[in-house]
C-alpha cells in the first residue's frame, strides 16, 4: 500500500539523522528579499549549532534554509510533497524524500525534529505552524519550541491570538507562551538549543528515577 510504503521509506531514510530542526515558510519568498536572507542565516546557524535542517524541500524560504545548511556544511533535508503541478526539490537539498500524502510528511517533520522555526508564509505555513502548536498544546508530542521569525509579520496574528483566542477562552493564557517571536536568528537558535538541553536533562532525571525505583524493588 502506498501510504504504508511512504511511512516505511521515511522512517528508514531518516533513522540516522542527527538532531534536527524543521524550518517552515513561504514557497514564494523571492531570493533577493530580507526574508530569504534570514532563512539562509537561520540554516547556517542551526547547522553550526549541530542540527540537521529539515524543510519542505521547495522554493522560497525552504530553499533559503537548505542553502544555509549546505553552505555551513550541515545536513540539509527536504521532505517534498507531490503537487498537481511540476515542482522539483530545491538544489540545496542533500537528503530528499518525496511524499504523496501530507499527513505522512507531517509525521516525519514532527518525529524527527526537536524544534520548529517558522518564517513568514501563507496557507501552507499556517497549516504547519498550527499543527505543531496543537501537538504541543495537547501534549501529543514532548514539548518542543515553536519560534516565529519576523515580529512585524507575525505581530498582528499574535495580537489576535491574545485578544480573541485568549479573550474568548478558546485557548488559555499559558498557551500563548508556547510561541516565541523574534527577528534575531541567534535568539531563535538559542531558544531551540536551551529547550533541547532542558529536555536532555529531564530525560536523564527520569532515567535516574526509573533506575532508583528498580533498585529499591530488588
Ligand atoms: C505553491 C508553490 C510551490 C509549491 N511547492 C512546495 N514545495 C514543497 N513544500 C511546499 C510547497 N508549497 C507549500 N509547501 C509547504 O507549505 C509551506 C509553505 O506554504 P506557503 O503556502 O507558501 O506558506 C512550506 O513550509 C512547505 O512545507 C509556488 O508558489
Amino acid at each position: 500500500m502506498r501510504i504504508q510504503s511512504e511511512f516505511v521509506e521515511g522512517f528508514g531514510q531518516l533513522a540516522e539523522l542527527p538532531e534536527a530542526v524543521t524550518v517552515f515558510g513561504s514557497a514564494r519568498t523571492p531570493e533577493d528579499s530580507l526574508e530569504y536572507k534570514m532563512g539562509v542565516e537561520l540554516g547556517q546557524k542551526l547547522s553550526r549549532a549541530g542540527y540537521a535542517v529539515i524543510t519542505g524541500g521547495g522554493p522560497g524560504c525552504m530553499e533559503a534554509a537548505n542553502k544555509g545548511a549546505r553552505e555551513a556544511g550541515g545536513v540539509s533535508v527536504g521532505l517534498g510533497i507531490e503537487l498537481p503541478f511540476e515542482q522539483s526539490m530545491n538544489e540545496y537539498v542533500d537528503l530528499g524524500i518525496e511524499f504523496r500524502y501530507f499527513f505522512v510528511r507531517k509525521t516525519m517533520f514532527v518525529k524527527y525534529s526537536c524544534g520548529f522555526v517558522t518564517l513568514p508564509g501563507g496557507f501552507g505555513t499556517m497549516d504547519e505552524l498550527f499543527e505543531a502548536l496543537t501537538l504541543v498544546q495537547t501534549r501529543k508530542v514532548t514539548s518542543f519550541p515553536v519560534v516565529l521569525m519576523g515580529t512585524e509579520f507575525w505581530g498582528g496574528l499574535l495580537d489576535w491570538i491574545r485578544s480573541t483566542l485568549v479573550g474568548t477562552g478558546k485557548i488559555s493564557p499559558a498557551d500563548v507562551d508556547l510561541i516565541h517571536v523574534t527577528d534575531d536568528v541567534d535568539e531563535a537558535v538559542r531558544i531551540i538549543s536551551e529547550a533541547d538541553q532542558n529536555r536532555g536533562a529531564r530525560l536523564k532525571e527520569e532515567q535516574r528515577a526509573v533506575r532508583n525505583t528498580i533498585g529499591d524493588a530488588q
